[in-house]
């Protein structure tokens, strides 16, 4: 069965860094999205994303789509096979509203991780680190949408598995758990 790795989370919390692993280490690919949010330092047009204007946005046809703090989010159907015929697990980033598109239409081949911290400042610390425009940093954490995602939603919690990322050695010894057991189902 095909299968797809949902990683959701407040930003910060490491939803990138356990995609490229998975990718790095498992040659787990991750379904390329689209935003129309300026791209960061260090991240590559195509690869972390597609990076879109509102117009070209408007044209493509999503899976689903979403406004998260200022900016558009969305994925296609097309990304979705085009990581598929890489390998037959692939990772996704969405947002909490993303998942539950994804739950709702692909059902059991999801294994939705959602992941979490215990210490929320570490979040913003993570985001400096990052070299996040401070501005930027400001906006996400003052927006509506991180504040949902701080916390895992209630109607998803009977699909999560909730992984904490305090500790990066941790994290990696519990991603590679997973990954045996989805290889071994
Ligand atoms: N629903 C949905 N959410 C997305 C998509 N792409 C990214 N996101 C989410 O948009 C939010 C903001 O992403 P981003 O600006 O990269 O911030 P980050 O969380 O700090 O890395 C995150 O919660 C992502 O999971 C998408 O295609 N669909
Ligand atoms: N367990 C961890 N401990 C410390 N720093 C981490 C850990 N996991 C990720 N980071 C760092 O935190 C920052 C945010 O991680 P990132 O994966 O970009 O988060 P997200 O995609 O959820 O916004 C990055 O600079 C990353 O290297």
């Amino acid at each position: 069965m095909q299968r797809i790795i949902i990683i959701a989370g407040p930003s910060g919390v490491g939803k990138t860094t356990v995609s490229n692993y998975l990718n790095e280490k498992y040659n787990i690919p991750r379904v390329i999205t689209h935003t129309t949010r300026p791209m960061r330092k260090g991240e590559i047009q195509g690869k972390s994303y597609y990076f879109e204007d509102d117009d070209s946005f408007k044209k493509l046809h999503f899976f689903e789509h979403v406004k998260y703090g200022q900016y558009q989010y969305g994925s296609s159907k097309e990304a979705l096979k085009h990581a598929w015929d890489k390998n037959d697990i692939v990772s996704l980033i969405v947002e909490t509203d993303g998942v539950k598109s994804y739950l709702d239409v692909l059902g059991d081949q999801v294994y939705f991780i959602y992941l979490a911290v215990d210490d929320r400042d570490v979040l913003k610390k993570r985001l400096v680190k990052r070299g996040d425009d401070p501005a930027e940093i400001e906006k996400r954490l003052n927006s509506a949408e991180f504040k949902r995602d701080l916390s895992l939603r209630p109607e998803l919690e009977k699909n999560a598995h909730i992984l904490k990322n305090n500790n990066w050695q941790e994290t990696k010894s519990s991603l590679d758990k997973i990954i045996s057991s989805l290889r071994n189902a």
